[in-house]
C-alpha cells in the first residue's frame, strides 16, 4: 500500500517565514559532506539547502570543499554550533574515513537531532540511534540491505518494479528504524510505521550526476526548517523529494516543450521557484 505525493502535500509541510522569525528560528542545517576527491558534492548540497530555504547552513568539511563552498556561497557559516538537522555522507567514501571523522560522525548519529544520511555515510546508518533519513539509490540500497541482514531486493536480473521497491524500502525502514528514501524515477519514501509515499520525479532529465547530492541538501533544509521529528520526518523527506523533482521539471521545461538537458546545478537553481510554486495559494 502506498500514497502518491503532490504539491498540496508539500505545501502542508513547508513553513512560510513570518515577521517573528530570525535566521535561527528558520532552522540551521549542519553539513558534513564532500572530500578531496568529490568536493563538488559539498557545493551542490549546500547550494540546494540554501535554495530550498533555511536560516543558516553550517558547513564543516575538508579544506578543498570548504574553499569551494565559500567561493560559491560566502553566506555559508564554517564554524561549529547548534543545528536543527544534519546532512552527512554525500561526496564521501567510507574507505577514506579516518578515526577522527568516524568519531565525529558517530556523535552526530547518536545525537538527538535528525540526520540525513547519504552516499558514503550509509554504512554507519545501521548502528545509528538519531532520528534518521537515508537516501540510497538502488545500488546503495542493496548494500544497505545486505548490511542489515536483509535479502537482495530482487531475486532475478530484472530491475524490481514499483511494488517490489515499495515492499523492499518498507522492510529496510523497519530494520533501520528510520526513513528510507529509495531514489529513482519514482522515489519511494518509507517509514517504519506508516504507509509508503511515492513521489514522481516529473522528468527523466533528472538522471544526471550530482542530482542526488542536490536532493540530500533539499531534504536536509526541509527537515531543519520544519524541525521535523517522528512521523513528520517521512513527510519532510517527501516534500524535499517533490521540490527536487519539480525544480528539475521547471529547469528542463524552460528549454522547450519536450524538456532538455539539465545539470544538478540547474536543479538547485530552480529550487526557489519550486518552493514558491508549492506555497502559492
Ligand atoms: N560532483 C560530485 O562531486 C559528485 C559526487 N558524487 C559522489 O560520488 C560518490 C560515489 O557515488 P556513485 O553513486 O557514483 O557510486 P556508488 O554509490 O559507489 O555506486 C556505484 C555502483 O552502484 C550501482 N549503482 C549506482 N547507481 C545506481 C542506480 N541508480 N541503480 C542501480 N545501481 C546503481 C552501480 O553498480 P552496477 O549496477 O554497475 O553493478 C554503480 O557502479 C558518492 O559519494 C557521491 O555522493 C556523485 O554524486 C556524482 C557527483
Ligand atoms: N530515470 C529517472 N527519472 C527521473 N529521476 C531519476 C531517474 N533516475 C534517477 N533519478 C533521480 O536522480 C537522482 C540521482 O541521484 P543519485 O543516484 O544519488 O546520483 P548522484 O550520486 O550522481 O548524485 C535521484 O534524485 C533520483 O531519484
Amino acid at each position: 500500500m502506498s500514497v502518491t505525493w503532490n504539491r498540496t502535500d508539500t505545501a502542508q509541510v513547508l513553513r512560510r517565514p513570518t515577521g517573528d522569525d530570525d535566521k535561527y528560528s528558520r532552522g540551521v542545517l549542519g553539513v558534513r559532506t564532500g572530500s578531496q576527491r568529490y568536493p563538488g558534492a559539498a557545493v551542490l548540497g549546500v547550494e540546494a539547502a540554501w535554495r530550498t530555504g533555511v536560516g543558516m547552513v553550517r558547513y564543516l568539511g575538508p579544506d578543498r570543499p570548504t574553499a569551494l563552498v565559500l567561493a560559491r556561497r560566502p553566506e555559508t557559516v564554517v564554524a561549529a554550533g547548534r543545528v536543527q538537522a544534519w546532512l552527512i555522507g554525500s561526496g564521501t567514501d567510507a574507505a577514506d574515513r579516518d578515526d577522527d571523522e568516524a568519531a565525529t560522525l558517530g556523535e552526530v548519529l547518536a545525537g538527538p537531532v535528525p540526520v540525513v544520511v547519504d552516499a558514503g555515510a550509509l554504512d554507519l546508518a545501521p548502528a545509528a540511534t538519531a532520528p534518521l533519513i537515508v537516501t540510497p539509490h538502488a545500488g546503495e540500497h542493496a548494500r544497505l540491505r545486505s548490511a542489515l541482514g536483509l535479502a537482495a531486493p530482487t531475486g532475478g536480473d530484472a530491475a524490481p518494479g514499483l511494488a517490489a521497491r515499495i515492499d523492499a524500502a518498507a522492510e529496510t525502514a523497519r530494520a533501520l528504524r528510520g526513513v528510507v528514501v529509495l531514489k529513482g524515477a519514482q522515489t519511494v519514501v518509507a517509514a517504519p510505521d506508516a504507509e509508503a509515499i511515492v513521489v514522481d520525479a516529473g522528468t527523466p532529465w533528472l538522471a544526471a550526476a550530482g542530482t542526488g547530492d542536490v536532493l540530500a541538501g533539499a531534504i536536509g533544509a526541509v527537515v531543519a526548517g520544519t524541525a521535523a521529528h517522528g512521523e513528520a520526518l517521512a513527510r519532510a523527506a517527501a516534500a524535499g523529494v517533490w521540490l527536487h523533482g519539480r525544480a528539475a521539471t521547471l529547469a528542463a521545461g524552460a528549454l522547450g516543450p519536450a524538456g532538455g538537458p539539465i545539470t544538478a546545478s540547474d536543479v538547485a537553481a530552480a529550487l526557489p521557484r519550486a518552493v514558491a510554486e508549492a506555497l502559492a495559494r
